[in-house]
């Protein structure tokens, strides 16, 4: 990587720089529909490129982050502005405390604000307060879990943010979030292009549920993994700890079971994964009930780890109203309490004595202090917003995608990365736990 000092880089081109989106080539989505984004293509010198394979032998190629000679903001005058969203991830802080040091000390941009709970925050109607971001201030916010900004969910009125932006003579806004974050960034980064501003609007990744297409991690992912193993740990203790225990751990996860996976294969306690993207029954010689039985006869203990997104199809009927949060994102029914219920029920009904045990961490996997890995990726990705920011870069977001820091359109991230049933990952999970291909009749 190129290292940047204040002198480094060309700021005398400022005019003739263009704010732009950068490009993905010929990439093939995992579905293999053919995903061609006609964009502008700059920084396609080699170095600056990354050619990937895709699904089948398709290779397309994508800009790697990193700093730029040419800047097409002027430091002196930059102000940048940074928003977290959605539920609370590890490592929202240091992503914000990077982002903030870079620009202090790397750049010399003194002007950084911070918006309050969300996109509430640029809505003058909610009367959040602005923050100004100092490297005083952020010095020791990633010991901290949460967002020292606060976060929010619900959908805001995107002229009156773009019209919040201008007033403040934004230049660069840095939206921190998942798939719905990127869903508004990208709609702000239209109206920005309709009204043919000069702001910038870059993405960085986060959520706990890692479901961002295309993103090989979202930070936040692996700390949530690492505290989903404690719970994981007691269960099996739990389970070991009576007759015929069966430990229940439910963990986050709405569309996606790949904290589960990744907890599951983390810590090879777990004999049952559960995830949404593989549909499962109760009942039948190929149900969860009957192969529960079977375990439990053989070993005496079992440990299940559903994912909260996991077959909500058994417990909706024609009847059942589907709820959304505030954000547009489906209300789940509780699949843990329905599967301890109708676990009980099924070993009372076939005269079992079992002792299950149901433990639910919840939030505690997802606010904490990010874990050391995680720390190491929010820095990156922070450092990279800026250098992408600086160098007006917009509708982007920042992103370590086989094994490199690149820059995606954010349009191409929204749609939901999910476990491939056929795949080695959930082949992995059959291997480590033994469960049985199909839990279908
Ligand atoms: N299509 C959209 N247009 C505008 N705002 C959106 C859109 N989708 C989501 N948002 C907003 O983005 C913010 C974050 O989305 P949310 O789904 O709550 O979390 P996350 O970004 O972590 O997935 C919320 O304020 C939400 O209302
Ligand atoms: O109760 P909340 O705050 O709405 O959040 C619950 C959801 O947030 C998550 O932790 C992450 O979701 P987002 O990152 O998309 O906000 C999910 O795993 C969980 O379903
Ligand atoms: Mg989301």
């Amino acid at each position: 990587m190129k290292k940047v000092n204040n002198t480094d880089y060309n700021i005398r081109n400022l005019g003739e720089c263009k704010i732009r989106t950068p490009v993905v080539v010929n990439y093939y989505t995992s579905d293999s529909k053919r995903l061609l984004l006609q964009n502008y293509l700059d920084d396609r010198t080699p170095q600056k490129m990354k050619t990937v394979k895709g699904a089948g032998d398709i290779s397309s190629s994508v800009e790697v982050a990193g700093p730029r000679e040419n800047l097409f903001f002027d430091p002196s005058k930059t102000k940048a502005a940074i928003v977290t969203c959605g539920g609370l991830c590890p490592g929202i802080n240091d992503v914000i405390r990077a982002i903030v040091m870079e620009f202090y000390h790397r750049y010399g941009v003194r002007n950084i604000i911070g918006i309050k709970y969300g996109f509430q925050g640029l809505i003058p109607s909610f009367g959040h307060e602005i923050v100004e971001l100092t490297p005083e201030l952020v010095e020791n916010i990633h010991r901290e879990g949460g967002s020292i900004l606060s976060s929010s969910r619900g959908q805001q009125n995107i002229g009156e943010m773009v019209d919040a932006l201008v007033r403040m003579n934004v230049s660069i806004l840095f939206c921190i979030g998942g798939d719905g974050t990127m869903r508004a960034a990208e709609r702000i980064t239209e109206e920005i292009t309709r009204r043919q501003l000069s702001i910038s609007v870059i993405g960085i990744p986060k959520t706990i549920d890692n479901d961002l297409n295309f993103v090989q991690k979202t930070f936040g992912f692996d700390t949530a993994i690492a505290e989903s193993v404690k719970a994981i740990a007691c269960a099996h203790i739990e389970a070991r700890g009576a007759p015929m225990g069966i430990g229940l751990v439910k963990i986050m996860g709405r569309l996606s079971g790949q904290i589960a996976v990744g907890a599951a294969l983390a810590q090879n306690d777990v004999n049952f994964v559960l995830v949404p993207e593989v549909p499962f029954r109760l009942d039948g010689d190929h149900g969860l009930l009957k192969a529960l039985e079977a375990r439990l006869k053989e070993r005496k203990h079992c440990v299940i780890l559903v994912a909260e997104g996991a077959g909500q199809e058994l417990m909706r009927n024609e009847k059942t109203t589907l709820e959304t949060d505030a954000s547009g994102n489906i209300r789940l029914l509780d699949i843990g309490y329905f599967l301890k219920v109708r676990i009980d029920e099924h070993f009372r009904k076939t005269g079992v004595e079992i002792n299950l045990k149901y433990i639910d961490p919840s939030y505690m996997i997802r606010s904490v202090p990010a874990s050391a890995s995680d720390c190491i990726y929010c820095s990156a990705l922070g450092q990279y917003a800026v250098h992408a920011g600086m160098a007006g870069k917009t509708g982007m977001l920042v992103a370590l995608m086989k094994d490199e820091y690149v820059h995606l359109p954010i349009r191409i991230v929204t749609s939901g990365k999910k476990i491939d049933p056929e795949g080695n990952l959930w082949m992995r999970v059959l291997e480590s736990t033994g469960q049985p291909p199909t839990l279908i009749d």
